[in-house]
């Protein structure tokens, strides 16, 4: 080995392999997880996973494909319960929700879950929103006028879709669609919102928008997000968590993790070398 060679490689081994942002005391935290572990019978796929979500935050969660970051996001709100084991804690107001008792279907109230590819009802935009109030037993008709406005506007569709409300949600373009499976989501009043890749289906404008509408939806709900898109995760997160193959390497504020990552493997996927 020559002197240069030594000399880098002192470097980089001073450079930490993990690093774990600690929540300040001060912060609100919405939900958490502790020692998670999560298992496709064998194969252990997302290990020692310890995070915090702030109150009112967008946190991306960013990695290569494979690296665990839908298997992480769905485990928050029970999705896996039929295709994996989930060990460890997962504390949200004060409760364990990985807990086998817990009631998911009532938990899922509070922990709304938006998919990649847009999945409106094939019913209409109004029913859209107004479905799962009803199956949850709420009949009163202004108010589920009332939700309906309220939701469509925070998801930022209201204008475009108010004189067509009985139209089928089916002729929405994907951006609209998005937007209103947003809003369903929205009219259930979360306090969590997950998103798993939630504009990659979609043109950039599109996109653009969803990405304006999660900014706002900010205020009032706490948004994890899984997106391949780098600069999506710089524009919009407060908070950011590098997954690598089942591990959750950094976990910093996005600006740390774009402009001063600590671990090699972070610089090298945010600066494009891999993934
Ligand atoms: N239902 C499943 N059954 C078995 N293995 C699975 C299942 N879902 C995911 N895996 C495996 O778990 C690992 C993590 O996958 P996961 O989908 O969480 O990664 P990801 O980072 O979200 O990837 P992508 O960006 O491609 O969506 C991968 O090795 C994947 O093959």
């Amino acid at each position: 080995m020559t002197e240069n060679q030594n000399v880098s490689f002192h470097l980089y081994d001073e450079q930490p392999k993990r690093f774990i942002y600690e929540m300040r005391p001060e912060k609100e935290i919405a939900i958490s997880t502790h020692d998670m572990q999560v298992y496709y019978g064998d194969k252990l796929a997302l290990d020692d996973a310890d995070l915090s979500f702030e109150r009112f935050k967008i946190t991306s969660l960013i990695g290569a494909s494979g690296s665990g970051k839908s298997t992480f996001l769905r485990s928050l709100n029970r999705m896996n319960d039929d295709v994996a084991t989930v060990k460890g804690q997962i504390m949200y107001r004060g409760l364990d929700i990985n807990f086998k008792d817990i009631d998911v279907y009532e938990m899922r109230r509070h922990i709304g879950m938006v998919f990649q590819r847009p999945n409106p009802f094939a019913k209409s935009i109004r029913e859209n929103i107004t479905f799962a109030l009803k199956q949850h037993g709420i009949t009163d008709k202004a108010y589920l006028d009332e939700m309906v406005e309220h939701s469509l506007r925070q998801a930022a569709l209201w204008d475009e879709v108010k004189d067509s409300l009985d139209a089928s949600a089916l002729s929405l373009s994907g951006g609209q669609a998005q937007r209103l499976v947003i809003a369903r989501a929205i009219a259930m009043k979360p306090d969590i919102l997950l998103l798993d890749e939630p504009a990659s289906a979609l043109d950039p404008i599109s996109s653009a928008k969803i990405e304006d509408t999660l900014l706002e939806l900010k205020k009032h709900y706490t948004i994890i997000i899984v997106t391949h898109n780098m600069q999506q995760a710089a524009r919009i997160s407060d908070y950011t968590a590098f997954f690598h193959m089942g591990r959750v390497l950094e976990y910093n504020e996005t600006r740390k993790i774009f402009t001063r990552p600590k671990v090699q493997l972070t610089i090298d996927y945010v600066n494009g070398n891999f993934g």
